[in-house]
């Protein structure tokens, strides 16, 4: 049997992914301690976990450094990398949305748009025929139209709180997002029995999960 690695997104999509893969009935420890440990070997099921940061799960897959891994749609549209997506897992569903302060609208020339996802708010405006200033910040996205940096974001909402505390109302709904599993293509091809036994498994859990 090949040995298969995974990356595995720190933060929150990983205690639902790794519940799933418990789930799917791979003999893994029940819980993982977090620690401080990277890289996570399980002899018994010839896997080997890699943790890295949410957005960089694709570069691992891409680069082949990981077979497979579980990724964020949102970063996946964010990146567009040579990854196969193989299935939607249905868990940390959010989505994208902009938004701002309270009746406001974007009349000026070039709106300036605060964001961590460059291509897709530029991808979506431009699809809405409207020319944007893109301003790039890497966290506490709601502070930018609060302050004037910015006439608008475009960010993940989930439950809206962190809008509503800061004031903000959602404007557009842009797309939906969950987490994906993800396989480098080449290894794709060469471990692909091993690949479609784990598609197989964890299409089922997916399915259990909406009944
Ligand atoms: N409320 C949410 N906010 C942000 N991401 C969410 C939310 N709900 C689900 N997600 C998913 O989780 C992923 C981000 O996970 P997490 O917040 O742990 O990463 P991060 O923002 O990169 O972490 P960090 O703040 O440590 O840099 C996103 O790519 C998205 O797919
Ligand atoms: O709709 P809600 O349930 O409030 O969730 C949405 C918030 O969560 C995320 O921020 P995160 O906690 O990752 O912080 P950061 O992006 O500011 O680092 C996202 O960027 C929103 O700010």
């Amino acid at each position: 049997m090949n040995e298969l690695t995974i990356a595995m997104p720190k933060g929150r999509i990983f205690e639902e992914a790794y519940q799933m893969l418990l789930k799917a009935g791979f003999n893994l420890p029940e819980e993982v301690e977090m620690s401080r440990k990277l890289m996570i070997e399980i002899p018994e099921e010839k896997i080997r976990f890699i943790l890295s940061k949410p957005m960089d799960v694709p570069v691992y897959v891409e680069h082949g450094v990981a077979d497979i891994g579980i990724a964020g749609k949102d970063v996946l549209l964010e990146q567009q990398r040579e990854v196969h997506e193989l299935l939607d897992l249905k868990i940390s569903n959010c989505y994208i949305a902009s938004a701002g302060l309270p009746n406001t609208s974007m009349n000026e020339i070039a709106p300036r748009i605060a964001t961590k996802y460059p291509n897709i708010a530029m991808k979506y405006y431009k699809g809405i025929g409207e020319q944007v200033e893109i301003i790039e910040l890497n966290g506490s996205i709601e502070l930018a139209p609060m302050i004037g940096l910015a006439d608008r974001i475009v960010d993940i909402v989930s439950t809206g709180r962190t809008l509503k505390e800061n004031g903000l109302v959602e404007y557009e709904f842009i797309t939906a997002v969950s987490s994906r599993l993800i396989a480098n293509p080449v290894s794709y091809r060469m471990k692909g029995e091993r690949i479609i036994d784990l598609v197989k498994r964890l299409k089922k859990c997916v399915n259990e999960q909406k009944e």
